[in-house]
């Protein structure tokens, strides 16, 4: 995905200015900043969340492959199920654990039950939640840990097969053996899938990302490797942020 000069304001207040950046495929890319800088806002216009927040209006294009997504022949329900996203309080519906993996398949009109089945169970195991859940697949999603409830909330965007996920902060409300799982998690997915992340965690950005793009007061500041963002940035700001003198 690409997000070309991207602007996006909320009614007069601008959150993200000229933003432009690749979000490269089969890659994590780590979005940093300090609280405000506009990383969630930005994350929110690459699947096109930011629609249903009255009085927002963006200027400048965002690409995947090459289909503008804020083209008005896009379906936005398509675009969803091609960028998924995950949230950073887990939200699994009050329904079964098999159904809340099944929820998009079935929305998408999937009736078979074998389908079905192999569907499910193929999205937990990528989750690496199939063997906690396999023998509780028709209880509530709600009955389980927060660890488990996120790697079900992962599972159930996995499902629909999207080629884009999206996540806000999704450890940043775990204990650090859950954070570990979902990091672990983020490797494997990225042989799959193209992934971009919002988190405060530095730490986390070096460990799960290739990329990395901070961004301070609503600008990209700078991105590249995350090595060199860590190690080597080219921008006075970026090392004063990535060594925590401010935040
Ligand atoms: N729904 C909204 N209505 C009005 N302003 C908003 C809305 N959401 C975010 N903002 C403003 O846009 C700016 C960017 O917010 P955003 O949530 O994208 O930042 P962030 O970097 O993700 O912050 P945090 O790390 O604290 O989540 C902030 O000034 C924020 O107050």
């Amino acid at each position: 995905m690409e997000a070309r000069e991207l602007t996006l304001r909320y009614g007069t207040k601008t959150a993200i200015s000229k933003i432009s950046l690749a979000i490269l495929e089969r890659q994590v890319t780590a979005l940093i900043g300090p609280s405000g800088c506009g990383k969630s806002t930005f994350l929110r216009t690459l699947n096109r969340m930011n629609d249903l927040i009255p009085g927002t209006n963006h200027t400048g294009t965002i690409l995947l492959d090459s289909m503008d997504i804020y083209d008005r022949s896009v379906d936005v329900v398509d675009l969803r199920r091609r960028v998924g996203m995950v949230f950073q309080k887990s939200n699994p519906f009050p329904k079964s654990i098999f159904e809340n993996v099944a929820y998009g398949l079935r929305v998408g009109g999937m009736k078979d039950k074998n389908e079905l089945n192999t569907r499910v169970e193929k999205s937990l195991r990528g989750a690496a939640l199939w063997d906690e859940v396999k023998d509780r697949l028709n209880e509530s999603a709600l009955g389980l840990s927060g660890g488990q409830q996120q790697r079900l909330c992962i599972a159930r965007a996995m499902a629909v097969e999207p080629e884009v996920l999206l996540m806000d902060e999704p450890a940043s409300a775990l204990d650090p053996i859950a954070t570990a799982k979902i990091e672990e998690l983020i490797h494997e997915l990225k042989a799959q899938y193209t992934i971009a992340i919002v988190t405060h965690n530095m730490q986390q950005a070096a460990r799960v990302s290739d990329r990395t793009a901070f961004f301070y007061m609503g600008e990209l500041v700078e991105c590249g490797p995350t090595e060199q963002i860590f190690t080597n940035p080219r921008e006075k700001r970026t090392e004063d942020y990535v060594t925590g003198k401010f935040g």
